[in-house]
């Protein structure tokens, strides 16, 4: 058998692989790098995180994303260009974390790759005929498999699209195979840019998984705009400032909240310009940016809980948060305050640190490809997910 199949297969039949997930979100504050040791596969999954680094982006490589990301019109060239060089750089931080945890390539099984998502494109938000569900990763994985010599899988969205789905949110496969509890409701919630949940019943059944809405996106943006700080540092700005009810009712009114789960969505809606419009269908002054920032943060609260509330109605359920949104605790307050009797609590209590968790889910899809298993049976599109990219 060729040697490069005969690697595979072997992949295939080990007890446990050591697996490097990477994601890069849309909050463009750097990548998240998770060496995960898995074993077995499916709902039989053992998943630990030995390692884990967030690497920060420097303003250039921010600055290169932020010319295309989430835009319509872009330089094409530009595109070309980064999709080549943020696959090597993705590889060039593995390498560096791999070094500094004292790990050697040949002691890793492959990594799997999300990516950058550039554009997101449901047709929820095209609205375009005769076009499908579309969203956009670069990073190539053959950059990365080349340049760090091992196996890589990447570009995972694009066969949940092939398959019936909207290429998000992902995290569905990952929550169900890890997190499913024969003794609990579960929400499990991951504010990042975008919100979104899965809901875990103790039964199995209907188990949902969907965007809610803004995370951090609106207020990073604002504080940028106002403050020149990339994010709300634990929503000191947004707890110095006054919600306004008029802009947030209008908000609130968006029909993408009125839209049932599941459904996706990202920063092509939820941007600066959402707020100049809600801004001008209320009729309102240009409020002080910290009160921009505190309506933009209840927005996030609002509608993760109002959108949790209408999916499980009364049932008890424990939520379990992850994503950069769980350091900031003024929104932390404000989802429990909106939740009173619900224990709020991190995912660190099932094992899985709360700002590793989407790493680990890319991880965990590429053990599934690589076992051969059909990816959670029962949940739609259940289909292997990844493109495998041999480094030589
Ligand atoms: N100490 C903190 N205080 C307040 N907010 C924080 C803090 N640390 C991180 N955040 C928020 O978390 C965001 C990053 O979260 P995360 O890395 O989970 O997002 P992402 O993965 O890029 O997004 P997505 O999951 O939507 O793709 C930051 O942009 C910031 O808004
Ligand atoms: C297209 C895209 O990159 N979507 C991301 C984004 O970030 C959060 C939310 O929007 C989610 O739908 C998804 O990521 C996670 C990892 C997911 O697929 O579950």
């Amino acid at each position: 058998m060729n040697q490069k199949i005969q690697k595979l297969l072997e992949l295939s039949e080990k007890e446990s692989r050591r697996i490097i997930g990477l994601m890069s979100g849309t909050s463009l504050d750097g990548l998240d790098i998770a060496l995960c040791k898995i074993s077995g596969s499916g709902l039989n999954t053992q998943l630990t995180i030995e390692k884990f680094e967030t690497v920060s982006y420097t303003e250039e490589v921010k600055n290169d994303i932020r010319g295309i990301f989430s835009r319509q019109q872009i330089d094409l060239q530009k595109l070309t260009l980064l999709n080549a060089k943020i696959g090597q750089l993705h590889a060039g931080l593995v390498l560096s974390a791999m070094k500094q945890w004292g790990v050697h390539p040949e002691d890793i099984d492959c990594i799997a790759s999300h990516g950058q998502t550039i554009y997101h494109a449901p047709k929820r938000l095209h609205k375009l005929e005769n076009y499908p569900d579309a969203t956009l990763q670069i990073g190539d994985g053959d950059h990365i498999a080349v340049n760090t010599g091992i196996i890589t899988l990447s570009d995972f969205r694009q066969k949940n699209i092939a398959g019936g789905g909207e290429g998000a949110p992902l995290a569905i496969y990952g929550d169900y195979i890890l997190f499913s509890c024969k003794d609990e409701n579960r929400i499990l919630l991951n504010i990042g840019g975008i919100a979104n949940f899965t809901k875990l019943l103790a039964t199995g059944v209907d188990v949902i998984c969907s965007d809610l809405g803004p995370g951090n996106t609106l207020t990073d943006a604002l504080c940028m705009q106002y403050f020149n700080k990339p994010f709300d540092p634990e929503g000191s700005i947004a707890r110095s400032g006054k919600v306004s009810g008029q802009l947030l009712e209008t908000m609130l009114a968006h029909p993408f909240f009125l839209e049932e789960f599941p459904k996706t969505t990202g920063p092509e809606l939820f941007n600066t310009g959402f707020i100049e419009a809600a801004l001008a269908a209320s009729g309102l002054d240009l409020p002080d940016p910290r009160d921009l920032i505190a309506t933009a943060t209840a927005l996030t609260a609002k509608t993760i809980t109002l959108g949790i509330k209408k999916t499980i109605l009364n049932m008890p359920f424990t939520l379990y948060v992850s994503g950069g949104g769980c350091h900031n605790s003024y929104l932390m307050e404000q989802i429990q305050n909106e939740l009173p009797s619900v224990a709020v609590r991190l995912t660190e209590e099932l094992g899985i640190n709360p700002d590793a968790k989407e790493a680990a889910l890319f991880a965990l899809l590429a053990n599934e490809t690589l076992c051969g298993s059909k990816v959670c049976a029962g949940i739609e599109p259940s289909l292997t997910m990844g493109k495998i990219s041999l480094p030589d």
